[in-house]
């Protein structure tokens, strides 16, 4: 039986977690759980699994919860101290890193200092701590397990092999709802077409981060942390089926690929049960019913946040932080009608811009640099709403 925490439960990657946990109580056993403003999601979670402890993200949201939860035996608890508790809760053996954006580093951060092994959906904390994430795990000596589908199929793709025999990583990405869109199209699409992902059902931000391809500028970074690849040696490849979910190329000419049906209740049952496999309701692939797998290169004018992402590996150092959270405040800019989708990459461009890398050399340094970024990328948010430049 495997005890299990889970950071961001009322999410998409955490709810898919709990209907895995849900369907194998033989398996695993949920000891903790924290979510943030969805408080109702939260309470039903907390009644159906019993979890010892319970968080949200803002403390002044503990009483409304504890109304919810009349009548049940849970501990409640806020703030950053409250997801530090839940990712270290006595007899947690894996903790799902599953909260969106830069909020999961210091939570999750906390369970490898604890020296508990880490199912990763969170990418952003790769991307903004890389180097010393991973420090992290080696000094502590835990296990981390990649979630997202791309970096799980690389992780399966590579098992028994060795590293050095690698020539390229290659991964998927399915161009998003805005693949065949022109330029002059991208100037007037909307919040609704951004959302609308043609193979996968996700979170708000990381669907609008498909769309504009900083997802998979995220996940380049990620990679090349996860796997300690090299950037040029991490390739894009337009795969509009999601069918693959990436490859990785040898010495010798083989291609591994791992395959599909698009649903993250693979990946993540993967990460929970490593090395085992268990049943997750995913579809089987009947191959025979597939019109096709079609593979393209990425373009790089229509999808610039792919390029930053490269610039900012690229650079290095506190490069990818400030990336990141231009990206978050861009984003959250983009769904609140602050801003139009092609002002999201000129937005994180003009921020980049701006910042001068500097070494990162803790956790805390890297939250100073995500501040300056969003301090930084909200400035230019403001001169860009009010038409002062482009
Ligand atoms: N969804 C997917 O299929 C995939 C997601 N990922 C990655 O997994 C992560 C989660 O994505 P996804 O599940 O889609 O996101 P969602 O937006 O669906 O869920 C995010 C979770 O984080 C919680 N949360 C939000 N803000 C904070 C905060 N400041 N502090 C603490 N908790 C917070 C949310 O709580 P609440 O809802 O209660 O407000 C929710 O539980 C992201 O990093 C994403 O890139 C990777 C691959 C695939
Ligand atoms: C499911 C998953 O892992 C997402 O990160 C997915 O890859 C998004 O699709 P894109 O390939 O469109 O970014
Ligand atoms: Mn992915």
């Amino acid at each position: 039986m495997k005890q299990i925490a889970i950071l961001g439960s009322t999410g998409s990657i955490g709810v898919s977690t709990l209907e895995i946990v849900a369907a194998h109580p033989d398996k695993f056993r949920v000891i903790s759980l924290s979510g943030a403003k969805n408080l109702e999601l939260l309470a039903r979670q907390i009644r159906q699994f019993r979890p010892k402890l319970a968080a949200v993200a803002d403390p002044a949201d503990i009483p409304r919860l504890k109304e919810l939860l009349a009548g049940v035996e849970v501990e409640l608890t806020g703030g950053v101290e409250g997801l530090c508790a839940v990712a270290t809760a006595s007899g947690v053996q894996m903790v799902v890193a599953a909260i969106v954006g830069a909020a999961g580093l210091v939570p999750t951060a906390a369970a490898i200092r604890a020296g508990i092994d880490v199912a990763l959906a969170n990418k952003e904390t790769l991307v903004t701590a890389g180097h010393l994430f991973m420090n992290l795990v080696e000094q502590h000596k835990v296990k981390l397990y990649p979630v997202d589908s791309e970096h799980s199929a690389i992780f399966q793709s590579i098992e028994g092999h060795r590293s050095q025999d690698i020539t390229k990583i290659i991964l998927t990405a399915s161009g998003g709802p805005f693949r065949e869109s022109s330029l002059e199209k991208l100037q007037t699409v909307t919040i609704q077409d951004a959302l609308n992902h043609p193979n996968w059902s996700m979170g708000r931000k990381i669907t609008i981060d498909s769309a504009t391809m900083m997802n998979k500028g995220l996940e380049v970074i990620e990679a090349r942390w996860l796997f300690d690849a090299p950037p040029d040696k991490i390739s894009v490849n337009i795969h509009p089926q999601s069918i693959i979910h990436s490859m990785v190329e040898y010495i010798d000419g083989c291609v591994i690929a791992q395959l599909g049906t698009p649903d993250m209740k693979a990946p993540i049952a993967y990460a929970l049960s490593y090395p085992e496999r268990v049943s997750t309701g995913v579809k089987p692939l009947d191959l025979t019913e597939l019109s096709g797998l079609t593979f393209s290169k990425p373009d790089l004018e229509r999808f610039p946040c792919l390029g930053l992402a490269y610039r900012a590996l690229g650079e290095g150092e506190s490069m990818p932080a400030v990336m990141n959270a231009a990206n978050e405040v861009a984003v959250e800019a983009f769904l609140n009608g602050r801003i139009s989708y092609l002002q999201i990459a000129r937005l994180i461009e003009k921020t980049m811009d701006a910042h001068q890398a500097h070494r990162l050399g803790s956790i805390e340094e890297v939250l100073e640099a995500d501040q300056w970024g969003r301090t930084t990328a909200q400035d230019i948010c403001t001169t860009l709403q009010t038409g002062r430049c482009l």
